[in-house]
């Protein structure tokens, strides 16, 4: 399979979750394979994704566990959070996994150049000190990148690069966005005690997610304390003489004041100054990578998988995808990836997870649908006096009885539907859910119960 006019089989750029798993793939198929990553092996989801934000939402809810404490007979005195404490010990959690994944890439004899790529042609790539290789094969992995939306004083912003690297717990915040990372990081900093405000140019939070589920959300949140500003576009950030800055949103009289505000707009495909153009590779109007089926480009010798190319912008899509073009490429393997029954979860307190499409989604296409729900008050919450329910409903269609969706928000509600994810994909009906016997208590039995 090797092709010696070329230096590589296989050049990958970026050494995140798709292109990691692309090149120990590859190499394990027998490919030489070389990866050229800019800044750290693992990525946005190991590096300042989901795992360091996982760990935050760990860190952050021991203060309900520590308030909830006393019911269950413990006397807990003198408690305190130390934010650098926590930073810290996520940050060197970080490292952990950074050498794990450049010990992967090693094993598998994945040469590595911590530095930046571009594309100079088909077959062609040039490293940031100069060095040109090339490859028979390119995959571009290189990911998405916050987007800051244009306004006075957006220099004194953060977006989610910084914001696990803070030297304080911000008092206040503000939060420009109410999508994933807005509401997750709304979670965090509320659970921590910051006064947080999530500030929005339109009215709906979690787009694509059941309006049931973001409805129970929003009233949960608020009743934490979470303010929100809809229909508020940023007009401008001041920096005050103290630091503190004044958030100025378009026709509200006074500012919000904050000592950090996060944006959190989205994220777009990492592809400015690849060099794409150099080997005709097309890209749609967000700045994405086309892709076919089978994550060729239209130069037949580069390939896209991941965030890049702007379809799921989800770590274990990445993976599928890395994992499915090295098998087709370097294994001659056939896999298509299916697309539908993508599980997701937004890790927001209480979190909220879903399969399948929502209720009006599944109008749209199956016309006639039934939808079952359990609104029920989690033991947990109850013996805790917190007035707190769980919302889970299911989405039937109503011509096979066929399990079209889950959704649900509260307590564990992301580890709970990956298992109820495998029922859906798998095609069961409604018929086989209630033929299955409640597991007592847990919250999950919930799903055999609905109706
Ligand atoms: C705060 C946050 C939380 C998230 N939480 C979750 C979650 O809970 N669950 C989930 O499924 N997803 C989550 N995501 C999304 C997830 O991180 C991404 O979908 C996933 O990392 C995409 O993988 P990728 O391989 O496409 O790109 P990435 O993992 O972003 O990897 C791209 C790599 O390419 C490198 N690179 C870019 N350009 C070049 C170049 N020219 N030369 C060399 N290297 C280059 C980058 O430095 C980066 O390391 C989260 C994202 C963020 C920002
Ligand atoms: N739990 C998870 O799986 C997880 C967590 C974090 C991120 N992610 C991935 O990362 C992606 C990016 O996350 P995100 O939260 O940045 O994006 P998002 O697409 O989830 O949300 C973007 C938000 O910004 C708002 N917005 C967009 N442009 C704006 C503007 N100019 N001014 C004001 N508001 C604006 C949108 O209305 C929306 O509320 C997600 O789509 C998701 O795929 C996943």
């Amino acid at each position: 399979m090797t092709d010696i006019q070329f230096d590589y089989d296989l050049f990958v750029i970026g050494a995140g979750s798709g292109g990691v798993r692309a090149s120990r793939v590859a190499a394990s198929h027998g490919a030489r394979v070389a990866v050229a990553e800019e800044y750290r092996v693992g990525g946005t989801c190991v590096i300042r994704g989901c795992v360091p934000k996982k760990l935050l939402v760990y860190g952050s809810h021991f203060a309900e566990e520590l308030q909830d404490a006393a019911n269950y007979g413990w006397t807990v005195q003198g408690t305190s959070f130390d934010w650098l404490t926590l930073r810290d010990a996520v940050l060197k959690d970080v490292d952990r996994l950074n050498a794990a994944y450049t010990s992967t890439l090693e094993t598998h004899k994945v040469e590595r150049f911590l530095e930046r790529a571009v594309i100079t042609g088909p077959h062609s790539v040039r490293l940031a000190s100069g060095r040109d290789i090339t490859a028979k094969h390119i995959l571009v992995a290189t990911g998405a990148w916050p987007v800051m939306p244009e306004f006075e004083g957006a220099e004194h912003c953060i977006t989610s690069n910084e914001v696990f690297h803070l030297d304080s717990l911000p008092r206040r915040v503000v939060i420009a966005g109410a999508g994933y990372i807005a509401m997750e990081f709304a979670g965090i900093f509320n659970a921590l005690g910051s006064h947080v405000t999530v500030v929005n140019r339109s009215e709906t939070i979690l787009r694509g997610y059941d309006q049931a589920l973001r409805d129970r959300l929003l009233q949960i949140t608020m009743a934490r304390g979470i303010q929100y500003r809809f229909n508020c576009p940023f007009e401008k950030v001041l920096k005050r003489a103290d630091g503190l800055l004044e958030v100025w949103l378009k026709g509200q009289p006074d500012p919000l004041l904050a000592d950090q505000v996060l944006v959190a707009t989205g994220r777009r495909p990492k592809t400015d100054g690849l060099g794409l153009e150099t080997a005709g590779v097309d890209l749609g109007d967000n700045g994405e990578i086309l892709v076919d089926d089978h994550a060729q480009t239209s130069c037949p010798s580069i390939y896209a998988v991941g965030d890049v190319t702007d379809r799921v912008q989800l770590t274990p899509v990445a993976i599928r995808e890395g994992q499915a073009f090295a098998d087709r490429v370097f294994g001659g393997k056939h896999v298509k990836i299916d697309y539908s029954c993508i599980p997701s979860a937004v890790f927001s307190q209480p979190p909220l997870a879903g399969v399948g499409p929502t209720e009006g989604e599944a109008r749209n296409k199956y016309g006639a649908i039934k939808v079952f729900s359990s609104d029920f008050r989690p033991m947990k919450n109850i013996f805790a006096h917190r007035p707190e329910r769980g919302l889970y409903k299911m989405i039937v269609d109503a011509a096979t009885d066929r399990v079209l969706a889950i959704h649900m928000i509260g307590p564990e509600a992301p580890e709970i539907l990956q298992a109820a994810a495998i029922a859906v994909k798998a095609g069961l009906s409604k018929a086989d859910f209630d033929a299955t016997v409640a597991l007592h208590p847990s919250m999950a039995e919930e799903l055999v119960l609905m109706k």
